[in-house]
């Protein structure tokens, strides 16, 4: 159990990523919560693969790890040849690029990384190094300003909800959204109730986790209960994280965000997106065209029905768009936008 007092900082949140000498280190979360098992991933192809197979996952550690993919492929093609390394890198940017396709924030950080790729003479390592570690620290350095942003935006609640996982096993540290409903627990919002986000289960294992790491009392909900949930009056705020933004606010989160927006405009309950600027595409200009991950049946189905003479299949799309008008507020770490449509978010992109 980390400090529970109210003074804990971010620094005792769980990490979900750390560099090391070896490479990166990753906290494997299909394990948690009964198993906090790290692994060292010493190659492009270890990171990928972290990457398409959640041991890492959420957005902005998506990036991050990504970003520490790069550093692995660059100390690896330069030993190869010094000479072709930034031709040759370009086939680990590619195989990265390749894990998984809703979260904009792992193309953010390959374009970032590769921008210092064009720039560099030598040994590509320290300064790609130095790169990755600005990126992870910058990402902290967000979810700590959205976190008293978001709060600042929730005083006067007493009840919020949060779907799947948005907090430091889904980022570089302490949350987008959960960053949230930790800054908001310390002003006294102290119902919170997280979803159990099927199927994958981020909320009744990480979220739940992490909170209880932290001594913040939370209250698990089925999915399905939401709704309901939100009917007997115990929420006034919904409050989730984002894989893709466009530029009009449409918002790419996990599936099932877009149900929750839709009940909480019928139930009079507000709705937050708390998301990095990384998270947003501005090349995107609505959510409809936000590639949204569909992921292996076996994920949803039950062993019993993976026979191959079974005619029951499963469709598994991991994220929905919620379109902006059903968003009352995106917060970022540049501030947060109001009733968020194309022209509001200019805002955000004038900040860059
Ligand atoms: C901090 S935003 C994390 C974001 O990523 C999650 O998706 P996944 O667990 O599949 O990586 C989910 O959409 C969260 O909102």
């Amino acid at each position: 159990m980390l400090s529970s007092s109210s003074s804990m900082s971010f620094q005792d949140t769980v990490r979900a990523l750390e560099w090391c000498e070896q490479g990166l280190r990753v906290l494997d979360q299909r394990r948690l919560p009964s198993a906090v098992e790290y692994q060292t991933f010493g190659s492009v192809r270890g990171v990928a693969e972290a990457i398409s197979s959640m041991r890492v996952r959420g957005a902005p550690a998506i990036g991050i790890a990504a970003a520490y993919g790069v550093v692995l492929a660059a100390r690896q093609r330069y030993r190869e040849n010094p000479d072709t390394w930034k031709e040759t890198i370009e086939a680990d940017l590619a195989e990265l690029a390749g894990s998984r396709p809703t979260a904009v924030n792992l193309f953010w950080a390959l374009d970032r990384m590769r921008s210092e790729i064009r720039a560099i003479d030598g040994n590509p390592e320290p300064r790609l190094l130095q790169t990755a570690r600005i990126i992870h620290d910058e990402d902290i350095a967000a979810n700590r300003k959205m976190g008293e942003l978001g709060a600042s935006v929730l005083v006067g609640a007493n009840g919020v909800l949060t779907h799947c996982n948005t907090g430091s096993l889904a980022t570089g540290g302490y949350g987008t959204a959960l960053g949230v409903v930790r800054s908001a627990y310390r002003q006294g919002v102290t119902r919170i109730f997280a979803t159990e986000t099927r199927p994958w289960l981020q909320g009744a294992r990480l979220t739940v986790w992490e909170l209880e790491q932290d001594g913040i009392p939370a209250t698990l909900v089925a999915d399905s209960a939401a709704a309901y949930l939100m009917k007997t009056g115990a929420i006034q705020w919904i409050a989730v994280g984002a894989d893709r933004i466009a530029a009009n606010g449409d918002t790419a989160n996990k599936i099932g965000t877009y149900a929750l927006a839709v009940a909480a405009r019928h139930h009079g309950v507000k709705f937050m997106v708390v998301a990095p600027t990384s998270t947003i595409d501005w090349r995107t200009e609505t959510g409809a065209s936000i590639k949204i991950e569909e992921r292996e049946q076996r994920e949803l189905l039950n062993d019993y029905f993976l026979r191959p003479d079974s005619v029951i299949t499963a469709w598994n799309p991991v994220f929905d768009v919620t379109p902006a008008e059903l968003i009352d507020c995106i917060v970022t770490e540049r501030g947060v936008v109001w009733n968020p449509d194309r022209q509001a978010m200019m805002a955000l992109a004038d900040a860059r």
